[in-house]
């Protein structure tokens, strides 16, 4: 047996949710660039979940759905209020969500049905628990959501108790959307290896959470707005990349796995980010952006990948860089829970092998002969 470092290029199922093909990136067969012009998030989440595009009824009876159930029970709040201040939001939201199982009368019930509401009640509180942490950690009370609110509208609102502009959530939106799922990456495939063994879904969320949180998958985009930070402005990208090339160092925000051609989520984000810091009076952080991606694309081929003009793109919108990731969590609930429900309908337990590596004939020796 030989083992495929990393599973790269391994098949390890099939799914009807989400494919890249020759670099090219369709929800249920729809060209995300299609999407980020002219759907909602509400309706990506519905495609996600159903295969196609919801009807106006379809739509109408989802956002109903997802409002009614953005608020999240008076314990989980409570909880959340006793976390440390200063722990990371994406170790609160695994905790938080972890705990809404608790409070969830049908955490255990493994029916389709029971798990197309749990996928609901996961998808519209997950916004709710990070703007409740969000706002608590500094002492502020939470803002309740507001039912008639889009994911995107309410997620701001919740944060700062103020309406956002229609420019905002229409950003923010699109952000979702190109977000929302990626067929096998780590956190989806974490969760489905979860889910795999039937156990239930809250599982299998906190377990594509933690795998989120890490720098190599979506915690690159709070590790490129650092980067900026460090950075600080446009005559210093050159020492500064320059340096990180010659240590060997990673630059966070680009490489993937699958796309060798450049990830078509960034174009998307990248003129989001040039027309929002523009409109903000920070063109630099845009600026600073394009000469990081001439310089590392220039020497080393790399372009960037959906995690790296997202920064410039949150930052801009006044957002905390450490909630870039739970936001990207927040859209990526989209896709988890798609592909939970696909693995319970026709589930196999997933379980691969080592190719051993460590002795052999070896033998057991008392302690005291050690
Ligand atoms: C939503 C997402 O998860 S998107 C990905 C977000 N993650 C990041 O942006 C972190 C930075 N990028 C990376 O670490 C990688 O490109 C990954 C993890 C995304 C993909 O990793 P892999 O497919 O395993 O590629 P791997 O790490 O083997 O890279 C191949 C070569 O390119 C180099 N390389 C890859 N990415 C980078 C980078 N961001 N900066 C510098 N060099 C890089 C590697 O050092 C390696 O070089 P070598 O062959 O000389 O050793
Ligand atoms: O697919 C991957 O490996 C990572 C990624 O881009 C995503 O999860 O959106």
């Amino acid at each position: 047996m030989t083992a495929t470092r990393g599973l790269e290029g391994v098949v390890a199922a099939q799914s009807s949710i989400c494919s890249i093909v020759d670099g090219v990136l369709c929800y249920g067969g729809i060209n995300i660039d299609e999407l980020a012009e002219h759907a909602t998030f509400e309706e990506v989440v519905y495609l996600l979940w159903h295969g196609a595009l919801p009807k106006r009824d379809q739509l109408d009876a989802l956002k109903k759905q997802l409002g009614e159930n953005a608020a999240v029970p008076q314990e989980v709040i409570d909880s959340i209020k006793s976390y440390p201040k200063g722990v990371h939001p994406m170790a609160a939201l695994r905790t938080a969500v972890s705990s809404l199982a608790l409070y969830d009368a049908e955490a255990q019930e493994m029916s389709p049905e029971a798990n197309y509401r749990k996928s609901i009640r996961l998808m519209a509180q997950t916004p709710t628990l990070i703007a409740a942490f969000a706002r608590m950690r500094k002492g502020l009370e939470p803002v309740a959501p507001n039912p008639s609110y889009s994911i995107a509208q309410n997620f701001l609102y919740m944060l700062t108790g103020e309406a956002p502009t229609e420019t905002a959530v229409k950003a923010f939106d699109v952000a979702l959307i190109l977000h929302a799922d990626h067929e096998f990456n780590a956190s989806t495939f974490a969760a489905r290896v979860t889910v795999a063994t039937l156990t239930d879904i809250y599982s299998g969320i906190v377990s594509a959470i933690g795998t989120l949180k890490g720098p190599l998958h979506g915690g690159a985009n709070e590790a490129v707005a650092a980067m900026l930070a460090e950075i600080g402005s446009v005559d210093e990208v050159e020492s500064y990349i320059r340096q990180k090339l010659d240590n060997k160092e990673k630059i966070m925000g680009f490489g993937h796995r699958v796309y060798k051609d450049g990830d078509p989520r960034a174009k998307w984000l990248k003129q989001m980010s040039k027309a929002l810091t523009a409109q903000i009076g920070r063109p630099e952080l845009y600026e600073m952006s394009v000469k990081v991606e001439d310089m590392v694309t220039g020497e080393k081929g790399l372009k960037p990948n959906v995690d790296f003009y997202s920064a410039s793109v949150y930052i801009a919108l006044g957002l905390e860089s450490d909630l870039f990731t739970p936001i990207f969590a927040i859209s990526r609930m989209s896709g988890w829970t798609a592909h939970i429900m696909e693995q319970y309908e026709n589930n196999r337990l997933i379980r691969p092998r080592a190719d051993y590596t460590g002795p052999v004939n070896q033998h057991y020796v008392p302690i005291d002969r050690r």
